[in-house]
């Protein structure tokens, strides 16, 4: 089957938050982040992959210029695998980082029905974190979201409809551009 095309996506497609909104919502976030950890603290700070990337590692500098160290690592885990509905939760990738006795900021594009970062905020807490603080830069706005997940910080909040875009994928495409969209008709 041929995957959709991104350029006929992006026709009908609407554009909810331009990159300087976005970035100013990131600046935000890491402002108070920041002020939540005492000096010296060095959080382990998890980008939850693909879609986490570069939302991440724009928080990444924020938070180093507001002087707060960060020991990066990584994780994959995927419920769309490039379709426009989730299904069950896969592990790509786990952190190698120990995270016993360690607070851990986990960083991902988009908290949607929540069941991604429930499961990995509940796997970091199996691993002995202290702490698990959860950013994201979009939270959808529904009722589907499952009981036990609120991101800590949260960019911005986009409606019920699919969007792509600043690391959200359509179709595994669009995820470089610099803005989010909704998916039009
Ligand atoms: O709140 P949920 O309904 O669980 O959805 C949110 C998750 O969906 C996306 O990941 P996806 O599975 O598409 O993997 P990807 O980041 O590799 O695109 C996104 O990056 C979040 O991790
Ligand atoms: N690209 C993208 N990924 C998602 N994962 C969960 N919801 C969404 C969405 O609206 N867009």
């Amino acid at each position: 089957m041929s995957v959709p095309k991104l350029v006929d996506a992006l026709a009908s497609a609407q554009v909810l938050f331009d990159r300087a909104t976005l970035e100013a919502a990131i600046e935000r976030i890491a402002e108070d982040i920041a002020q939540a950890y005492v000096e010296g603290e060095v959080p382990v700070f998890l980008t939850v992959m693909n879609g986490g990337l570069p939302f991440a590692a724009q928080l990444a500098f924020a938070l180093g210029e507001r002087g707060l160290d960060l020991e990066f690592d990584y994780l994959h885990a995927t419920r769309y695998r490039g379709q426009t509905s989730g299904s069950g939760l896969a592990w790509l990738h786990r952190p190698a980082t120990p995270l016993h006795g360690r607070k851990v900021l986990l960083a991902d594009d988009i908290l949607d029905e929540g069941h991604t970062l429930l499961a990995v905020k509940h796997w970091c807490e199996d691993q002995g974190a202290t702490e698990v603080r959860t950013a994201v830069l979009a939270e959808k706005l529904h009722d589907r979201c499952v009981e036990g997940i609120v991101a800590d910080h949260v960019g911005v909040q986009v409606p019920d409809a699919y969007v792509f875009g600043y690391g959200m994928d359509y179709h595994e495409q669009g995820r470089n551009l610099p803005a989010i969209y909704a998916l039009g008709d």
